[in-house]
């Protein structure tokens, strides 16, 4: 029969749209089934071209609007668009760049892969594919803290908040080295409550405690917050002082000394006024490390507990114009 031809034509016509139709319905029913993100924009304009279902149902309808409208709910083009990283000095596309980033309008954090590729129509749009990784994140964000804390808690000498002996080292070496780069001077102070025992043993060892405490606050505030200040023995206190001369390391000391001697710190019905023997020494042009600033420091201290405590002592061979 003729009439048979043009009905196969059009039988063989229906087949290829039918099968065109199944396929484009397929594809879209794969992206709009990812547990992803999937949009794509126009290079230059930043308009929405698509947006599969995971983004429409968290974003809404992007149709006629522009990527940051819609994902960022800014006024502009985001600073921190990865277009310019998706082609190469000639325009064409780079292989997919993959960062991770918080969305401000669902408060999520994103793997996102991004790629430059050709639209139907020719023109080079950015696709990205974004995964919700904010379970991960998150407890990557809970071990740092953790961690932070953890790093912090082993730096603090736990009884009076400043620094402990490891920090003040740790702390310290850091500021001699900058203080040698920049030649600015530096100097240390150390000190050591006298007859400690004492106190202990006439008031018990919670006010020995809580002299302690004292002490490391008046310490807390005189100090500025460049220098380095920690209890680094039972009772005993180092400070070092950052840009400071000699003259202005002698004077912190003196005040403090009196502070310590008047602080009249009340504990239960009594009231404890501790003293301290203070040393003083400047870093020389041969510290390479702290210890032997330190150690000239410590020699004047024991000078001071020798010479009658309750006083302060300079190292004796200051560096020639240091004072
Ligand atoms: N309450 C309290 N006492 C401490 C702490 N660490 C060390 N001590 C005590 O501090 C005292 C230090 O005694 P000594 O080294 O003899 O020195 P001192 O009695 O201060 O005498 P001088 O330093 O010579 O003036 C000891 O009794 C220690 O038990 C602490 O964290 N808390």
């Amino acid at each position: 029969m003729n009439t048979s031809e043009p009905s196969d034509i059009i039988a063989s016509d229906s087949v290829g749209e039918d099968s065109l139709l199944s396929s484009t319905q397929g594809l879209q029913a794969v992206l709009d089934n990812l547990d992803a993100l999937v949009y794509v924009s126009d290079f230059q304009t930043h308009e929405l071209l698509y947006m599969n279902a995971y983004g429409r149902q968290i974003w809404g309808q992007f149709e006629g609007r522009r990527c940051w409208q819609v994902l960022q709910d800014s006024n502009g083009p985001c600073s921190f668009c990865t277009n310019h990283l998706l082609v190469d000095s000639e325009g064409n596309p780079t292989p997919p760049y993959i960062w991770e980033f918080q969305n401000m309008v669902d408060q999520r954090w994103y793997q996102c892969r991004d790629r430059a590729i050709r639209w139907t129509d020719g023109r080079l749009v950015r696709m990205e594919i974004a995964t919700d990784i904010t379970d991960r994140k998150e407890m990557e964000i809970a071990l740092k803290a953790a961690h932070e804390k953890a790093r912090a808690a082993a730096l603090e000498d736990e009884l009076t908040g400043l620094h402990n002996r490891r920090a003040f080292f740790e702390f310290g070496m850091q500021a001699l080295k900058q203080a040698r780069r920049n030649k600015t001077p530096m100097a240390a102070v150390m000190f050591d409550l006298d007859h400690f025992k004492v106190i202990n043993d006439t008031h018990g060892h919670e006010a020995g405690d809580e002299v302690l405490r004292r002490v490391g606050s008046l310490l807390k505030a005189k100090v500025r917050e460049a220098d380095i200040a920690a209890r680094i023995g039972g009772e005993e206190f180092a400070i070092l002082l950052t840009t400071a001369t000699l003259a202005e390391a002698r004077d912190m000391a003196e005040r403090l000394l009196v502070l310590i001697r008047n602080s009249g710190i009340p504990f239960r019905n009594v009231k404890i006024s501790p003293t301290a023997s203070f040393g003083l020494a400047m870093m020389s042009d041969t510290d390479t490390r702290l210890e032997p600033l330190l150690a000239r420091a410590d020699e004047a201290m024991y000078e001071s507990k020798t010479g009658g405590r309750n006083r302060i002592t300079v190292h004796s061979e200051p560096e020639p114009g240091q004072a």
